[in-house]
């Protein structure tokens, strides 16, 4: 590293290729948007019409130190994202916002059940949501900003309805949905309750991820890796529980932790929102430090950027100053993320070798 690299200011960390693999459609909405779509969709409920005041709402309400608690704000961005109209421009100001921080590969999910509520189908949610981000992709290449999106359908675990979700995500997968998901609580609802669509999606060759061992131990992983078959887990740093560190620094893995490291099985970590929901106490004492250090295939995410008030670019700044982690380790975490996409091998090839390692070149 010569002298001349530069220092990781946030600026600094906004300039260079970055890939989001955990980031979900409903907690990442503009609160100025949220406000126009609430008046223009007649949504009444909204807890302040200010759109600061909303924003700082948010993430207070979400800084709840639960997951059940934190999950109640989202009544109200999905409240407002129940017209073809609110989907389509929500997906662009998406995929426009991503690019702005310089994501270069996104995969942003979304429960369409959440957003038929007044009567769309699922699959003018899809087209809808499809729609929207194409534009926001044109907008941004407008602006001098590459950024392709990628769609992960999800299930909610306390609904019945994954076999349904895992038949439409199958459906679109020429149309830009490259994955599925199970999301929403934790507690009470194990994702073998969606066993069938989990089969259903490996029938089809369909690629998919679990929310596991977020508010729930090794169980959830174990169950979402080896009973259902997932490939990689939203959250997953529960897995630290199998990990025993020694006074003296030694580090011993359990079973499970091994298998997931050695299979390299790609956690989706997202630290502001363990810390607002309790999974972790905060950022510099949050686990992602021991499991980079492990060399687990770690990736970076914001999971709700509305919540939790934060981009992949703030994510990496704030790690970067718990951590103490330069740019190799920023090359490093946005590489596994290309890496466990679920999109073409070939076209993550693409990205690496064509746009992630030159944006690092002059910096590693
Ligand atoms: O961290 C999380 N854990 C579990 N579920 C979540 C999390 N963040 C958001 N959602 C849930 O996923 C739905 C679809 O996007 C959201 O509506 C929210 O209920
Ligand atoms: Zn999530």
């Amino acid at each position: 590293m010569s002298a001349a690299v530069p220092p990781l200011t946030l600026e600094a960390i906004r300039s260079v290729p970055k890939v989001l693999l955990h980031d979900h459609l409903d907690g990442g909405l503009r609160p100025a948007t949220v406000v126009e779509l609430a008046a223009a969709t007649g949504y009444d409920a909204l807890p302040t019409t200010d759109a600061d005041e909303l924003g700082r709402w948010f993430r207070e309400a979400a800084d709840s130190g639960s997951l059940e608690s934190y999950l109640e704000t989202f009544a109200h961005t999905c409240g407002v994202m129940q017209t073809e109209e609110a989907l389509v421009r929500v997906a662009a100001e998406c995929a426009e916002d991503l690019a702005a921080d310089g994501v270069v590969y996104a995969e942003v999910r979304y429960a369409p059940e959440l957003f038929a509520e007044r009567g769309l189908s699922l699959d003018a949610v899809v087209e809808a949501v499809q729609a929207g981000f194409a534009e926001g992709e044109r907008r941004a290449a407008q602006q001098g900003k590459n950024i392709r999106m990628g769609t992960l359908l999800c299930a909610m675990r306390q609904h019945a309805r994954a076999q349904e979700i895992a038949e439409v995500a199958v459906r679109y997968r020429d149309a830009g949905v490259v994955g599925f998901d199970i999301a929403g609580p934790e507690a009470g609802f194990p994702p073998t309750r969606n066993l069938d669509a989990f089969e259903y999606l490996r029938t089809n060759n369909a690629h998919f991820t679990i929310h596991a061992g977020e508010a729930f131990g090794l169980a959830s992983i174990w169950e979402a890796i080896q009973h259902c078959g997932a490939e990689r887990l939203g959250h997953g740093v529960r897995i630290v529980d199998d990990i025993k560190t020694g006074p003296d620094g030694s580090v011993e893995l359990g079973r499970l932790a091994a298998y997931v490291r050695d299979r390299r099985i790609p956690l989706e970590i997202c630290p502001s929102s363990n810390v607002q929901t309790g999974a972790a106490a905060s950022i510099s004492d949050h686990p992602i430090g021991l499991l980079k250090r492990l060399r687990f295939r770690v990736t970076v995410n914001t999971d709700n950027r509305l919540m939790s008030g934060c981009t992949v670019s703030s994510e990496f700044a704030a790690l970067a100053e718990a951590f103490g982690y330069g740019w190799a380790d920023l090359q490093w975490f946005t590489i596994n993320a290309m890496k466990s996409a679920f999109i073409d091998f070939d076209q993550r090839l693409d990205l690496i070798d064509n746009v992630i390692k030159p944006g690092y070149a002059h910096l590693v």
